[in-house]
């Protein structure tokens, strides 16, 4: 019964979100979330209650799946998830989008282990779990997100070596992080600040879409002397 009720929130939510999920996609979100309950006391994946992660988790994390798909265009893309954890917002990026390629880097070997397991149960050929620090990676990837992860200025900072020339940011936030974004380097800009409704969550949510500036002419070493 439990599970019927779940399912239905979570096809309501889709609606709301105006996601068309399959049914195989929707069967893996649920399978998703009862992983991070199983193995959370092994891996210590989350703090939050098994009650809540449906809202908490998956809710929160389908609703940048749209806003996402607005960045790329349905273009096929590789997508970093910084600091990903269980593997949010990316795994549940990679069950509702097999467009995007999908690593989910995270400094704790068992969380990104973890990551790779519910790929491998949930049969996600997109999404992989990486064992490094972020500053480790050189990518090039086309998006780069992040959620609960860190400063805006501390994610562009740490993660700016792996985003490609042309590629963007998605920061999930909660209010408008207004003096993360006084404080963003030179290196960094945003371009976007959308706002979320997440479905039976009434706080607010939005996400800081991000870029490099272009450069320079001086930059790229054609200007004339
Ligand atoms: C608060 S958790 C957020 C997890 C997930 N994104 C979520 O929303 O549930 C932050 C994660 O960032 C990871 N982390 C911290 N510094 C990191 C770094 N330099 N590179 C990669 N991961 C890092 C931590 O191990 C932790 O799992």
């Amino acid at each position: 019964m439990a599970v019927i009720d779940t399912a239905a929130r979570l096809q309501a939510a889709a609606g709301q979100l105006q996601l068309a999920l399959t049914e195989q996609q929707v069967e893996q979100l649920l399978a998703y979330q009862q992983l991070i309950a199983k193995w959370n006391k092994v891996y210590n994946l989350t703090a939050v209650r098994p009650d809540e992660m449906l809202v908490q988790h998956l809710f929160d994390s389908l609703a940048v799946v749209n806003p996402l798909r607005g960045q790329t265009g349905g273009r096929v893309v590789r997508l970093l998830d910084v600091g990903s954890g269980a593997g949010l917002p990316g795994a549940v990026i990679a069950i509702c989008c097999p467009e995007v390629q999908v690593d989910c880097v995270d400094t704790v070997g068992k969380k990104a282990a973890f990551v790779q397991q519910a790929a491998a149960q949930l049969r996600l050929p997109n999404l992989r779990g990486v064992h490094d620090r972020v500053e480790n990676l050189a990518g090039p990837y086309d998006v780069i997100s992040s959620r609960a992860f860190a400063s805006l200025p501390d994610f562009v900072a740490w993660s700016g070596g792996a985003l490609a020339e042309q590629g963007v940011w998605l920061a999930m936030k909660g209010k408008v992080p207004t003096e993360e974004i006084a404080e963003l380097p030179a290196a960094a800009e945003v371009f976007h600040v959308e706002q979320l409704s997440v479905p039976e969550l009434s706080a607010e949510r939005c996400i800081v879409w991000m870029r490099k500036p272009p450069r320079e002419e001086s930059d790229t070493g054609s200007a004339k002397a």
